[in-house]
């Protein structure tokens, strides 16, 4: 039986880089797909993983009707076996809706990929839809980690290193590197294409805003080793002899 099937987690989980693979996979195995994305940082008509590999594919429009794109493609040129989606949060719920209907109608094997919450933690309407439809929602085994350590639930959204919680939906941009947050303006400027960044973080963390570099501003301390471990502690266990 055909499936949806709805793979997620965070940005930076790897979800592009599943996808890629899901298509080597499938496609090894003598299976014909088709590939679709909606505004990758890589531009028009790309799917693209931050390992590096890259794939070209259908751009999804708000005017995109999965239905037909399917359906001509089955007419006038190959078998379709599955469908990869990526980026998927960001598509209608009609569009969601003509998915499961190829599942269903087809008989064609839908793997969805994207995000589910927004840089203001709100569902997107993609991802709604597909939480909704789907046979079955995956959520991926790579952990995006906040920078506390702990596993990383929600995406931030920085304007000029600082965290927003208002703004347009949808804004494209990149996870800000380690550097970005340590944010030394004079040695290492951020070019200005960077002004919007994104950062994974805890659930409390987002809520209470504290960024990387928020963190760092109010505990610059906390970024050493607060005692000298040279010095075995009285309280140590004895293990650590
Ligand atoms: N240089 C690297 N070496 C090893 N793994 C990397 C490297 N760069 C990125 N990754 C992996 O790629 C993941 C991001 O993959 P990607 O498919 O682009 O994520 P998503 O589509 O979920 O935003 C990271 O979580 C990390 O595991
Ligand atoms: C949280 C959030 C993200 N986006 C954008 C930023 C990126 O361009 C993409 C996600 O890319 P990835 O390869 O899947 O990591 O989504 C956005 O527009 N709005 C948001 O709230």
């Amino acid at each position: 039986m055909a499936q949806l099937v709805f793979f997620t987690g965070t940005m930076n989980c790897g979800k592009s880089t599943l996808a890629l693979q899901m298509d080597y996979n499938h496609s090894s195995a003598g299976r014909h797909g088709l590939i679709f994305t909606r505004d990758d940082r890589a531009g028009d008509s790309v799917l693209s993983s931050r390992l590096g590999l890259t794939t070209t594919a259908i751009e999804v429009r708000d005017d995109t009707d999965f239905w037909d794109e399917v359906a001509n493609r089955r007419t006038y040129s190959s078998p379709v076996h599955y469908l990869i989606v990526d980026e998927a949060q960001f598509y209608s719920a009609i569009q969601i809706e003509q998915l499961a209907g190829i599942v269903d109608e087809m008989g064609i094997d839908v793997f969805a990929f994207g995000f589910t919450t927004d840089f203001r933690s709100r569902l997107f309407a993609g991802a709604q839809r597909l939480i909704e439809l789907a046979d079955r929602v995956e959520v991926l085994q790579v952990e995006a980690l906040c920078w506390c350590g702990a596993r990383a639930t929600h995406n931030a959204r920085t304007e000029g290193g600082v965290m927003v919680t208002e703004g347009r939906q949808v804004v494209i941009g990149d996870i800000a590197t380690p550097d970005d947050a340590a944010g030394d303006p004079g040695l290492n400027p951020p070019p200005p294409e960077v002004e919007v960044g994104y950062e994974t973080l805890c659930r409390r963390h987002h809520m209470r805003r504290m960024t990387a570099a928020r963190a760092k501003e109010l505990a610059p301390e906390d970024q050493l080793l607060p005692i000298d471990t040279r010095v075995r502690p009285p309280s140590a266990p004895r293990w650590r002899r």
